[in-house]
């Protein structure tokens, strides 16, 4: 089973708001096909937000951990979000992938300690029935807070625990975490090796850019890569690609 995440920075233009990068996210949607002509089989696809999404919650003043307890806020975020979906399923649905969408904001919560808990039943069992599940960084409910957002990233790291994922991938705008002299680092086995030269993104993003990413990968005990479109194919034929994240 592949959990995959398509990073908002890859398939929007992030520095327009709610602009897509239709060329890479046909790219994307390709390659997608394409693996699952080859073979692949179980696959649960998650997308960031990109310019949908961190610029609506950026103007509410919306993080993941501060919250917005007004409606019009909350669905204007979601809103965001659920339009970039569409477009992501159609593009997906054209080339004949039977990709359906699960809205976290519907199904999940943050308890009063800001941990996230997603139920994953209807993943495990669309993709039993043959789906590709197609989730997306969203609103999510808060104890305590309101509503926050959540990332792709904490849903890769959900989705990849309970299911029990045999592979992890975040596709980014980056070919993987670059080093001072933007290098590809080849492998990150602990947070305070990279820490240094990890920051945010270089577009508005809420959710913490590449150190978050990081973190979130780190805290998996399975391996996970981050690497570039050029290299979506190459990952999801089984090839190593990009920054390797293992802390076993
Ligand atoms: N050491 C680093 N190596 C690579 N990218 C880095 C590094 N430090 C910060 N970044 C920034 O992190 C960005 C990737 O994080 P970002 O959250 O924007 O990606 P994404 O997941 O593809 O998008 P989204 O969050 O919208 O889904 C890069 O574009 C770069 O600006
Ligand atoms: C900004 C929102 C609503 C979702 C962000 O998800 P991400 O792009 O994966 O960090």
């Amino acid at each position: 089973m592949i959990v995959l995440k398509l990073g908002g920075s890859v398939i929007t233009d992030k520095d327009r708001p709610e602009t897509l990068d239709g060329e890479a996210l046909e790219r994307a949607a390709d390659a997608v096909a394409a693996a699952l002509d080859g073979g692949v089989e179980d696959l649960v696809i998650v997308h960031g937000g990109g310019s949908f999404g961190h610029h609506n919650a950026s103007e509410h003043g919306v993080t993941t951990a501060e919250g917005t307890r007004d409606a019009g806020a909350a669905l204007d975020i979601h809103g965001a979000m659920t339009t970039l979906n569409r477009f992501v399923l159609s593009r997906l649905l054209e080339r004949g992938v039977e990709a359906i969408p699960v809205h976290p904001f519907s199904a999940g919560h943050r308890d009063i300690e800001g941990d996230l808990d997603l139920p994953t039943g209807q993943v495990a069992t669309l993709l039993a029935e043959g789906f590709v599940p197609v989730l997306h960084g969203d609103l999510i409910a808060h104890a305590g807070a309101g509503a926050t957002v959540v990332s792709g990233d904490e849903l890769v790291a959900e989705l990849a625990r309970d299911l029990e994922a045999d592979r992890i991938g975040l596709c980014s705008t980056v070919p993987g975490v670059l080093d001072d002299d933007d290098a590809v680092i080849d492998r990150i086995a602990a947070y305070e090796d990279v820490a240094g030269v990890l920051g945010e993104s270089a577009a508005t993003d809420v959710t913490g850019g590449m150190a978050a990413k990081v973190r979130a990968l780190l805290a998996l005990e399975a391996e996970a890569s981050i690497f570039g479109l050029e290299d979506l194919e190459a990952f999801l034929a089984g090839d190593e690609s990009g920054t390797t994240i293992d802390s076993s």
